[in-house]
């Protein structure tokens, strides 16, 4: 990360709303994806969700953001929708170049149009991308597309920021980036919701942890207790590598 973004693109973030799961669950063609849960993110705190493969990680994730609905139960945030950003596994794109990606966020979030390419150009440099905001957005490397949907993310000053497995095709100096880029909406203020399947990452960024399996939330703990004395055989299973799904 470069130097920090100091004409924040927009308004400072006020306090970021509790977002409430009560009795929410999604079902699909008689399947119960989610059993019915209920649970509160509240705070900026960094949250990371784990679990084996097929647990509902992504799927808890989409009802969060309000990609999905419930089938029953609701999501509900206290007060007004907060902004929020997503940030996926695979980059999502325009295919256009990548100043041409964050102009196109700021028109869209209504951003006068000549304040929108100072605004690009700090956050290509903030993440590192000033010297590629010509090319092909989708001509970038993974890690530096994923740095670019950061910048994007950045330049909206979500209030709360999903990412779902952000890290997993990078490679260690790129995981790196990503993790610096999520410390410092943390620290900006932002909350961080975030999926992944390596340990050491959780470790090294959560604040508390939820453990899904089975399309259920087993724990929502703070991170070191999770980490020391998990309380489901699951959890145990699966910190110790021994939980495939
Ligand atoms: N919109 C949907 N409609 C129907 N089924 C879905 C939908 N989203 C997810 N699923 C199913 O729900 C289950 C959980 O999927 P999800 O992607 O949430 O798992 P995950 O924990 O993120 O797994 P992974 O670690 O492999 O990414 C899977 O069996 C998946 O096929």
């Amino acid at each position: 990360m470069n130097a920090p973004l100091t004409s924040s693109s927009l308004t400072p973030l006020a306090d970021v709303p509790a977002l409430h799961f009560q009795q929410a669950s999604f079902t699909h063609r008689g399947h119960a994806l989610l059993v019915p849960t209920t649970l509160t993110l509240s705070g900026c705190q960094r949250t990371l969700i784990m679990g084996p493969n097929g647990a509902g990680k992504s799927l808890f994730m989409r009802l969060a953001h309000g990609l999905l609905s419930p089938s029953s139960g609701q999501v509900r945030w206290e007060g007004k929708p907060p902004v929020q950003a997503m940030v996926f596994q695979r980059p999502v794109l325009l295919r256009r170049s990548v100043i041409d990606n964050l102009r196109y966020a700021l028109a869209v979030k209504d951003v006068p149009r000549p304040k929108r390419q100072a605004l690009a150009l700090q956050a290509l440099e903030k993440f590192g991308l000033a010297a590629l905001a010509k090319r092909p957005a989708r001509v970038l490397s993974g890690g530096e597309q994923q740095r670019l949907t950061l910048a994007r993310a950045w330049l909206l000053n979500p209030a709360v920021l999903f990412l779902d497995e952000p890290t997993s095709a990078l490679d260690p100096a790129a995981i790196k980036a990503v993790e610096d880029a999520v410390n410092e909406f943390h620290q900006s203020g932002t909350r961080i919701v975030m999926t992944t399947h390596d340990l050491h990452q959780a470790k090294r960024l959560a604040d508390d942890v939820l453990f899904m399996y089975g399309g259920q939330v087993l724990e929502h703990t703070p991170a070191e207790r999770f980490f020391d004395a998990p309380t489901s055989s699951q959890a145990r299973a699966f910190i110790r590598g021994e939980l495939v799904w």
